[in-house]
């Protein structure tokens, strides 16, 4: 278990002197160390304005609360589909709880969730819910605007990355501590996540890992005022291979439990992937996929139940 990667650090802030400017130089030069990032790691390391302590003190104060109510109080949220609403130890999270919440930015989304967990309501954990939401959506935007920009495509290229990430499903998870506190225990399998982009932050409590090429899983330490970036499969697909999807997988050990918030990016279920003309080459970067259609690539996944380069055998050439 070593740090022999760096994953990139790539700070947005105010303070860093950078203006993030869509066009100015600052802007080009961040845009071409996102693609650089995605290429090299399939993730890097944000720090940003957005969410400043207040926040995610709140944020992770109200998470608490919540997996703290009843069992049956949390079964409330229930979702018949795969990984969707409230699930605790399942197969693949075995030792965690955690709310999948869909179309996370719909109006009434947080507040029909915050009222069906808690009978008084809950405003401030409903306001906390939906500003986080919405700044980490606001933040997966730009970094897909400036994969447009790094790549140098044209400008019509970012309302299919928008489409990309046309949905936004947020996911808030709480680990369970392994049961002598010592031993490592897999909480999350290892997965490359099947939307588009994932941003994760935590309450300082690491158990995130990435496995990059070179074979050994690495601790991964999200900076507290910000997010590890995770490009998930349909991004590497729409980049023609050229992004890594990374495999990851959340570990637990030690005496402090683990929060995380994940924002996913995904795809609308009709939506079609498909590799911009401008990526494809004869010579360097032959066309790696054909075009499919997302929900075609998720029943597959589903139904095959594999996470083995499941992008790979389902849209391969
Ligand atoms: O909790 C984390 O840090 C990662 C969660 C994750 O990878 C996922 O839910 O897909
Ligand atoms: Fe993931």
């Amino acid at each position: 278990m070593g740090s022999e990667i760096e994953i990139p650090i790539l700070d947005f802030r105010k303070s860093s002197g950078v203006t993030l400017e869509e066009g100015s130089e600052g802007w080009k030069e961040m845009s071409k160390k996102v693609r650089e990032a995605f290429e090299s790691h399939g993730c890097f390391f944000l720090k940003c304005d957005e969410i400043p302590n207040e926040l995610r003190e709140k944020m992770f104060t109200g998470m608490k609360s919540l997996f703290d109510l009843p069992e049956e109080t949390k079964q409330k949220f229930s979702n018949p589909g795969a990984y969707r609403g409230y699930t605790a130890n399942s197969h693949v999270i075995p030792h965690c709880q955690s709310f999948g919440i869909d179309d996370a930015l719909k109006p009434d989304t947080a507040q029909g969730f915050t009222n069906l967990m808690w009978l008084e309501g809950n405003p401030t954990f409903c306001e906390t819910l939906s500003s986080l939401t919405s700044k980490t959506r606001e933040l997966s935007l730009l970094i897909l605007k400036m994969v447009v920009e790094g790549f140098g495509l044209p400008e019509k290229y970012i309302s299919e990355v928008e489409e990309l990430n046309n949905t936004n499903d947020s996911r808030m998870t709480r680990y369970q501590l392994p049961e002598d506190n010592k031993h490592l225990e897999i909480a999350l399998v290892p997965h490359t996540d099947k939307g588009s982009l994932a941003l994760i932050c935590d309450n300082d409590v690491q158990g995130l890992q990435v496995l990059p090429k070179s074979g050994n899983w690495v601790d991964i330490s999200i900076p507290p005022d910000g997010f590890v970036v995770i490009v998930g499969d349909m991004l590497k697909a729409w980049s023609n291979g050229r992004f890594q999807a990374v495999t990851h997988r959340v570990v637990t050990r030690g005496d402090k439990e683990r929060l995380a918030f994940i924002l996913f990016g995904v795809p609308k279920e009709d939506a079609v992937i498909k590799v911009p003309s401008e990526l494809v080459d004869d010579k360097d970067h032959p066309l790696h996929y054909r075009p499919f259609k997302y929900e075609e690539f998720i029943d597959y996944h589903y139904s095959t139940r594999t996470e083995k380069a499941v992008l790979e055998q389902f849209a391969g050439l």
